[in-house]
């Protein structure tokens, strides 16, 4: 078995050897899917894996616009359309500085099991700019929204691909982006999710990564006969999933103790409560702030600068920011201090080491693809909702997103659980989404 997957990997690598990001979500799945093909006649021999690694299509593009100076900037622009077996490419574009292909490829890879996962048909794919929104003006961002759009537009549509958003995309970028396709291709269709409510949108798609994250750790700790109520739980990021993330765990009787940023995270050993987190909302979505503002309003909490919060006792952790953000230290730091739960907000989180650490430990862990896709359940929620004209009640929306949540955590179960009764969430969301994508892709044939 351990060949086949060694086999597997080197091939990958030889192709994608520059690609970290990329490789690190392959092996992942490789390691728990190649078992389950080898040991199921339908799937070996057909390389399905290796078809899904591929990229169906990867779109690469300038982006030029003219900043608040008359300077002309130059950005790159990308759409990695991975896989759509199952539907239309979906996933979210990521605006940061950071942005390059090998962290799409990741991004779009994982989206396509996670998308499968939700039982809704949307395929997977996965876009952004290095473009750094941090410091500009409103103007700015729309003409760099402007412009993106100007050659994404024909490349997506409501039947081929609906993007959505992610880090440094929000409600006001989704504005400006679907404003440029509509204009472009003169039609109001159901091109983007995480729309505005009176243009399209769902109610609770803004809540619904944060929501669905911690729903997914009420499933978990449910095997426990356990719940969040009164659990102490440390968040990393200060964005769209960590403030959501907050907010239904205070709704569930929890107490949020950290939140974060590139610069580093604030204690408040008293509780985030709702007032505070009315803040930290305000500052991040309306002055576009730092987390460390938070202590000039808050002087009992702490800011600790350059450092991620794992270190801060919890039973609880909800790494929200971004990839890579919880190593090995980190893990073993929870894990000391009494932590019993992870459940993932943020795209694979925790490096490989750390999530080792909390297998051995045989702790809740849960990862991104399944934890987080109530994001984009949501959407899928969304899309249907376009199709249909109609708009659904808030109370319906999160009741769809309350059951997918509980689906995705029983599909986990059915592929996950161990010899010993203990449930590899990795294992169960890689094998679970797998069989979804790779029983169509049998069906559509060499394509
Ligand atoms: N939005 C969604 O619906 C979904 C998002 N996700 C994932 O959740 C995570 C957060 O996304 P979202 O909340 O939407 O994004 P936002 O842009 O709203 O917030 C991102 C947060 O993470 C912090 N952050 C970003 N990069 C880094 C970094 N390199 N080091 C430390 N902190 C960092 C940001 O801090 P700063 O402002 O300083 O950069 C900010 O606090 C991402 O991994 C995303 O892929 C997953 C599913 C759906
Ligand atoms: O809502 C969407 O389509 C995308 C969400 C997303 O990017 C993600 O799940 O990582």
């Amino acid at each position: 078995m351990k060949r086949n997957v060694e086999a597997f990997l080197e091939l990958v690598k030889e192709r994608n050897g520059h690609e970290p990001e990329f490789l690190q979500a392959v092996e992942e799945v490789a390691e728990t899917v190649i078992p389950y093909i080898v040991e199921h006649d339908i799937y070996y021999g057909k390389n399905i894996l290796l078809r899904m690694v591929e990229p169906e299509r990867v779109i690469m593009f300038r982006v030029c616009w003219v900043d608040d100076d008359g300077e002309i900037q130059v950005n790159r622009g990308y759409r990695v359309q991975m896989n759509s077996a199952i539907g239309p490419y979906k996933g979210g574009l990521r605006f940061h500085p950071t942005v390059n292909l090998s962290i799409l490829k990741f991004l779009a890879f994982e989206q396509v099991f996670k998308n499968s996962l939700t039982t809704l048909p949307m395929g997977g794919g996965k876009g952004g700019s290095d473009f750094d929104p941090k410091g500009k003006s409103d103007g700015e961002i729309m003409r760099f929204c402007h412009a993106f759009m100007s050659e994404l537009f024909r490349h997506i549509g409501a039947n081929t691909d609906v993007p959505a958003g992610d880090i440094g995309v929000g409600a006001r970028e989704i504005g400006f982006l679907f404003g440029m396709y509509k204009k472009l291709r003169n039609e109001f269709t159901g091109v983007l999710t995480g729309k505005g409510l009176s243009w399209g949108g769902s109610l609770i798609r803004p809540e619904a990564t944060g929501y669905g994250t911690v729903y997914f750790a009420e499933n978990m700790l449910k095997t426990k006969n356990d719940s969040i109520a009164d659990k102490k739980v440390v968040i990393s990021g200060s964005g769209n999933v960590a403030q959501y993330a907050a907010e239904k765990v205070l709704h569930l009787g929890g107490k949020v103790l950290t939140l974060s940023d590139s610069s580093g995270y604030i204690y408040d050993a008293d509780g985030i409560d709702a007032e505070k987190l009315a803040f930290v909302m305000e500052l991040k979505n309306v002055k576009r702030g730092r987390i460390s503002e938070y202590i000039d309003a808050y002087p009992n909490a702490e800011f600790v600068a350059g450092k991620t919060p794992w270190g801060v006792t919890c039973d609880i952790a909800l790494p929200c920011a971004t990839q890579n953000e919880l190593h090995e230290d980190d893990a073993k730091a929870l894990l000391e201090n009494g932590c019993i739960c992870v459940s993932e907000g943020a795209n694979m989180p925790s490096t490989k080491e750390a999530i080792a650490a909390f297998h051995k430990a045989k702790i809740l862990f849960a990862p991104g693809k399944a934890s987080n896709a109530g994001g984009v359940a949501t959407s899928g929620l969304e899309m249907t909702q376009n199709s249909l004209r109609f708009n659904w009640t808030r109370e319906e929306v999160d009741k769809k997103l309350k059951e997918i949540m509980a689906n995705i955590h029983d599909e986990c179960i059915e592929y996950g659980k161990d010899e010993d009764g203990y449930i590899d969430y990795v294992k169960g969301a890689n094998i679970a989404g797998f069989v979804k994508v790779a029983d169509a892709m049998l069906a559509q044939g060499i394509v």
